[in-house]
């Protein structure tokens, strides 16, 4: 994989995925998998379980390597929001926040200073003091997506922001899901960053991405891809038939 260090404006990708394979032993988890994502993009990539979803982000991340092909990421800082926040306990919100900068050895000013509008821009500002185990749990997503872009999103030069969010609220009850999927449109909106998004949830595809991208199971490959617009109700049902294919064929297979 090679991390360049250019600015998203200067390519027509943030991440680009040629040919890539990604084998645990004998398991084929991933296979011949191109995808683009597009500065700005938000781009959803959807499949039962099990398909390889999580492997993908892991290898965009540069978490893992690929067994076999090329995989060029145009951002400086990649940043991931896992299903659970995965937050400091003894850490208030803010500086829950702040840690990324403190790593990058930010001075502390401006530590605050950019956390305190990160925890704005996530509706938190009132919660800035609080601990993890004083907010709920679509509370604790949002500082995580806040520490996320405090990772990502960067005033140097170090290249576009990118998040790359695996099933990030698929353990929230309904009502804060929906809340949160609305507010992360308006942050995306808001910041520019491009967002690689993986769910197993056709209808949360079709209202975050712009792009829907299907990947089959053992090994993952992208079987088809859709251009959401407002495709709405009657492209989710497609969709839902076209992923239902792949789960039965798999079972069959
Ligand atoms: N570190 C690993 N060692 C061995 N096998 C692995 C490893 N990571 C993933 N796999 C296998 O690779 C395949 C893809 O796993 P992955 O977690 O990427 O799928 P997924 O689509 O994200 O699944 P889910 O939706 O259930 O989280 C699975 O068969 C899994 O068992």
């Amino acid at each position: 994989m090679t991390a360049t260090l250019a600015k998203a404006t200067s390519v027509d990708h943030v991440v680009r995925l040629f040919g890539v394979g990604k084998s645990f032993g004998t398991v084929a988890a991933l296979d011949g998998v191109d995808l683009d994502v597009r500065p700005g993009e938000f781009v959803c990539l959807l499949g039962a379980s099990g398909c390889g979803k999580s492997t993908l982000l892991s290898l965009v991340a540069g978490l893992e390597k690929p067994t076999t092909g090329v995989i060029d990421v145009h951002s400086g800082r990649p940043a991931v929001v896992f299903q659970e926040p995965a937050l400091m306990p003894w850490l208030t919100a803010a500086r829950n926040v702040e840690l990324p900068l403190k790593l990058r050895g930010i001075g502390r000013a401006e530590r605050e200073e950019r956390a305190a509008k990160l925890l704005d821009l996530v509706r938190l500002g009132d919660a800035a003091r609080k601990r993890p185990h004083e907010l709920s749990g679509g509370m604790r997503q949002r500082v995580a997506l806040a520490r996320a872009l405090a990772t990502t999103l960067d005033d140097t030069d170090a290249g576009a922001p990118l998040l790359l969010m695996d099933e990030p609220f698929a353990a929230l009850d309904a009502i804060t899901r929906d809340v949160l999927q609305e507010e992360l449109r308006r942050i995306w909106v808001q910041t520019g960053t491009s967002v690689l998004f993986v769910t197993h949830d056709v209808r949360e595809a079709v209202r975050l991405g712009q792009r829907v991208v299907l990947l089959s199971s053992r090994p993952g490959r992208v079987v088809r891809e859709w251009e959401v617009g407002d495709g709405g109700e009657d492209l989710a049902q497609e969709i839902t038939g076209e992923l239902r294919g792949v789960i039965s064929s798999h079972a069959r297979g």
